[in-house]
């Protein structure tokens, strides 16, 4: 996957990009990453990327020129066609789903926003996706571009190693994902459930699944709407007394 990120501010993706799993994937040729700095794009003599909101108001407003040609450029050269995300509170809130989505594409193109956002125009007609990382308002695109993009590289093939995890990460079966225990057994006094100790792995699994239920019961309600209870589940749920049923 290659991923380009308009951003002026390219040194923030340092530290995230040349550690852990986004640097062994991208030593790895999972993905390539290239920051554009659209200021090199400004045709104006002194380089600006902004200008003041028609209308009047406060904050001042990305102009379009310098994202359009930068946003061009990045197409010309792709061999595919790339999805264009802006990164913007008003946009879809990032799902588990949409980075599953975005891990299947070959070239994204990020656009990093601030001040007070962009003209409408490159919403409009340049992005094919807005993302939001959350209802709250942050001072620039790349946080949000980081944890996007973070979140869609570990999917990409081979980057976990084990690749059995990802699929059993919470939001990727629906549920939120059963707890961990490791060593020590007891620790303290607090002990780990014995039929994590049991060997026995098909009960393994049916605890695994009741804590997963139970969990997704108990904190995120939203999401049971959607998850296609079995029978079993369903009489779990109501045996074990968490519904009101
Ligand atoms: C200060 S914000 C602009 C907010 C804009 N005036 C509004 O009220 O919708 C500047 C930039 O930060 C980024 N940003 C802020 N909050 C975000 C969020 N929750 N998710 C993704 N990007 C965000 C966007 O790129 C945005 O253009």
């Amino acid at each position: 996957m290659r991923i380009d990120i308009l951003t002026l501010f390219p040194e923030m993706f340092q530290g995230v990009f040349e550690t852990s799993i986004l640097r062994k994937a991208n030593e790895l040729g999972a993905f390539q990453y290239n920051f554009v700095n659209f200021r090199d794009y400004t045709e104006n003599k002194h380089h600006k990327v902004d200008d003041y909101p028609y209308g009047g108001g406060a904050g001042m407003v990305l102009s379009p020129q310098p994202i359009f040609d930068a946003v061009g450029a990045i197409q010309q050269k792709s061999k595919t066609k790339p999805r264009v995300i802006l990164m913007c509170p008003q946009g879809e809130t990032h799902t588990q789903k949409k980075s599953v989505e975005l891990s299947k594409e070959e070239h994204l193109v990020f656009i990093c926003g601030h001040y007070e956002g962009y003209d409408e125009r490159i919403r409009e007609h340049l992005a094919t996706d807005e993302i939001s990382i959350g209802d709250y308002v942050l001072t620039g695109g790349e946080l949000g571009a980081m944890v996007v993009i973070d979140s869609v590289v570990r999917l990409l093939p081979g980057v976990l190693g084990n690749e059995a995890s990802a699929p059993e990460d919470s939001f990727s079966t629906g549920l939120l994902e059963h707890p961990h225990y490791t060593r020590p057994a007891d620790y303290k006094g607090m002990k780990v459930p014995e039929v994590l100790l049991s060997g026995n792995h098909a009960k393994i699994e049916q605890w695994r699944k009741q804590q997963s239920l139970k969990r997704t019961y108990e904190r995120r309600k939203d999401l049971l709407e959607h998850y296609p209870l079995s029978q079993t589940d369903q009489e779990w749920l109501n045996k074990s007394d968490l519904t009101d049923n």
